[in-house]
Formats: C-alpha cells, sequence, structure tokens
C-alpha cells in the first residue's frame, strides 16, 4: 500500500486541478496534485514539499478532508487528501500536462483517477450540491 497525500489547494473560490502527464502512470486523468509521503515524514509536510517540487508553489497544509483506500490493479493506495491554501509562486509543471482551477459545480466535467471519485463527491456533497450520484 502506498501512502499519497493530495492538496485540495484553494484560491478565490476554485480548487486547483493538474492533469497527469503522458510519461506517468494514469497519465491524462486529472487529480489534487501531491504525492507520496515518504518515511517518517508527515503528511502535511510531504503535501509541501511535493507541491513545491511538482509545481513550484508555496502553499499551507491546513485540515484535513478525507482519506479513500484505493486498489489498482497493479498498485493499492491510501490517498489523504487534505485543505490546502496557496500561498505562493507561480505554477511551473513538470509532472503535469495542464491545470485548471475550478468551481466546486464544475468538478464532474473531469475525468478523474478513480481513487479520487469518492472525495469529489464528498467535496461537492459538502458545498450543497447534493443530487449527484
Ligand atoms: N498526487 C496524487 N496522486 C494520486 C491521486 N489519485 C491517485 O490515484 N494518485 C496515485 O497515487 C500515486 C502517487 O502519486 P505520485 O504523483 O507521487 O506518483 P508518481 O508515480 O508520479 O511519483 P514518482 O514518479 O515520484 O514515483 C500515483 O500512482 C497516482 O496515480 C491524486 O489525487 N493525487
Amino acid at each position: 500500500m502506498i501512502d499519497v497525500v493530495a492538496g485540495i489547494i484553494w484560491k478565490d473560490g476554485r480548487i486547483l486541478l493538474a492533469r497527469r502527464g503522458k510519461q506517468k502512470h494514469l497519465a491524462g486523468k486529472w487529480e489534487f496534485p501531491g504525492g507520496k509521503i515518504e518515511l517518517g515524514e508527515s503528511a502535511e509536510i510531504a503535501l509541501e514539499r511535493e507541491l513545491k517540487e511538482e509545481l513550484s508553489i508555496q502553499t499551507r497544509t491546513e485540515d484535513f478532508f478525507d482519506l479513500n483506500i484505493h486498489h489498482y490493479s497493479s498498485v493499492s493506495i491510501k490517498l489523504q487528501a487534505y485543505n490546502s491554501a496557496y500561498i505562493s509562486g507561480e505554477i511551473c509543471l513538470s509532472d503535469h500536462d495542464k491545470i485548471e482551477w475550478v468551481e466546486i459545480q464544475d468538478l464532474l466535467k473531469y475525468d478523474f483517477a478513480e481513487a479520487d471519485i469518492p472525495l469529489v463527491y464528498k467535496l461537492m456533497q459538502k458545498f450543497g450540491y447534493k443530487d449527484i450520484n
């Protein structure tokens, strides 16, 4: 099982989504940016480190949102999602090929990695979009 932390990064009422680049596992899928937690590292610090490495931005990890355990055919992941505040830095892509700042009601337009889908539904429900299946 791989421990992964992902950020629900907020700016001006929108959330940052990133699309996985061509050479990656789950290429072309949209995700909440983040990455693998290293041994001995807290989820909060891992998230800030990954966002700096992958997107070149400074963030502050805020509260825990939810976790989902998902079994892909090749790997099982424990995906922990945290709300995260964007602090500074201009986004510079390395592992992703596209980003978008998205309003909550538009989240379902994106083809998410499977492990993220329960998190997306929970997020939408939390903000009052209840009539979704
Ligand atoms: N960062 C991130 N990874 C996710 C999400 N959903 C999801 O299934 N994953 C999976 O979790 C794993 C860890 O993410 P990662 O971005 O560090 O993976 P990676 O293989 O690019 O890392 P690496 O190249 O440094 O080894 C990947 O298999 C990725 O597909 C998500 O929302 N955010």
